[in-house]
């Protein structure tokens, strides 16, 4: 739960935000009336109080010092005012504030407050900001920094491919056009090769002689593109944009390929992203195991502990296999079952991971929420037999995992075993 503090001396507004802070399960709020209230809130509440929400005219600080105080003490500040005032906004706004939000009407609260829920969601995304201007970089990563996103940035195309390809999880480049080595739309067409629209924004940036430039990043696969110099807002609301259409792309491939129940991935995704590792293993001469992994005696478990433990031990397995073989594919197949792909593995590698695996699985105990310890294994088979597609490689570990059952369960089984 996050708390915000708002700093409101109108009751009618307080009334508003109250209301609309309520339909947020996942915010709090602390209301202060006036600057001495706000400041006894921070004195006594600080490291609790995520961002605030404040206005500039309070009857005891009339003209914005509420501002100061509150970005003094390192609370994040989105200004929600009824002051159109364009001199005022721009010198609030060089604060380093996060927002600066006009009081018109209904919407204008639920972005105020929704602009808290997205200063928190920015913190778990990464972003990458290109430019060969040290200035530049330095000022575009200051204003993500404002916007709660964690930072990285690079001096040229070359530069970075190198930090996506070290730094996984980043989720947005912003990409100047001139640069040495290689230029934006370079990078842009260069990231399109292993990147989709799904997985990576890239809005593009240049100077006003290039108008032209907009239509040629858009059309090598950029998502968005703004032209320098931009005034902050416009820049923030396009940074928001893109980031909320990202998530709801997400959001929908995950109900499409997620496992409802693991969250892990789904059967279906395991095929598809799977036949690409399986043929650039193939077309690469690499080695790829696969391996089918099924609980023992599950049925029993149900039987004994009742439906609903069973599903709770599914959870733990699953985020186990998830956590031990995090560089590589893992599915729940169905049921107490499931796959996962190891490129680059031998079959004694990936048997002795899987069966370093099997050891921590068996020697945990799963925790329910009475506090009771229950304890489970599982049996595998892994092979490395690469056959005419992903569906007879899983078939030939499937029938290891046969075997594994039958030799009395708890066990891995893979191409070179006689069992
Ligand atoms: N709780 C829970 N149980 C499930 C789920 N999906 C399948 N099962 C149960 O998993 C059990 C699988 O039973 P079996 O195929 O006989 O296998 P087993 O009892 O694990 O025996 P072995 O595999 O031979 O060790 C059945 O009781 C299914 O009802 C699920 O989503 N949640």
């Amino acid at each position: 739960m996050k708390r915000i503090l708002v700093v409101e001396d109108s009751q009618l507004v307080t009334k508003i935000v109250k209301h609309v802070v309520k339909q947020h399960s996942d915010v709090e709020a602390v209301f202060a009336t006036n600057f001495a209230d706000a400041k006894v809130v921070l004195d006594t509440q600080k490291d609790r109080i995520f961002a605030a929400l404040t206005d500039l005219n309070l009857p005891d600080a009339p003209d914005g010092e509420i501002v100061d105080l509150v970005l003094g003490e390192g609370v994040p500040v989105i200004v929600l005012t009824g002051s159109y005032d364009e001199e005022r906004r721009d010198k609030i706004l060089s604060k380093g504030i996060v927002d600066y939000v006009v009081k018109e009407g209904r919407y204008s609260y639920e972005y105020a407050v929704g602009m808290v829920q997205r200063l928190e969601r920015n913190q778990s995304l990464s972003v990458l900001v290109v430019d060969d201007s040290a200035t530049s970089r330095r000022y575009i990563s200051e204003l993500l920094l404002r916007q709660g996103f964690n930072v990285f940035s690079a001096a040229d195309g070359k530069e970075a491919i190198k930090v996506i390809l070290a730094q996984e999880d980043i989720s947005l480049v912003i990409t100047d056009y001139h640069m040495p080595e290689m230029d934006g739309v370079e990078l842009v067409k260069n990231l399109r090769h292993k990147y989709g629209k799904s997985d990576l924004v890239i809005i593009g940036l240049s100077g006003q002689g290039d108008k032209s430039l907009s239509a040629k990043f858009i059309k090598n696969g950029a998502n968005d593109f703004l032209l320098k110099p931009f005034n902050y807002e416009e820049f923030n609301c396009r940074v928001r944009h893109n980031v909320e259409s990202l998530e709801l792309i997400r959001q929908i491939r995950d109900a499409t390929f997620k496992d409802y129940l693991t969250g892990i991935w789904s059967r279906r995704y395991f095929y598809e992203r799977g036949e690409l590792l399986y043929q650039d293993a193939v077309a690469s001469a690499k080695p790829i195991a696969a391996a089918v992994i099924d609980l023992d005696h599950f049925r029993q478990l149900n039987d004994t502990y009742g439906h609903e433990i069973g599903d709770c031990l599914l959870v733990q397995v699953a985020e186990l296999l998830q956590s031990a073989l995090q560089r590589f594919l893992v599915a729940r197949a169905g049921g107490e079952e499931f796959f996962a792909l190891l490129p680059g593995l031998d079959n004694d590698q990936a048997q002795s991971l899987i069966s370093q695996v099997r050891q921590m699985v068996a020697t945990r105990p799963l925790a329910l929420d009475d506090g009771t310890e229950l304890y489970c294994t599982f049996s595998a088979g892994v092979t490395n037999l690469v056959g005419g597609s992903l569906d007879e490689q899983i078939a030939k570990a499937d029938e290891y995992l046969v075997r594994a059952k039958e030799a009395g369960r708890n066990l891995v089984v893979g191409d070179d075993d006689d069992y």
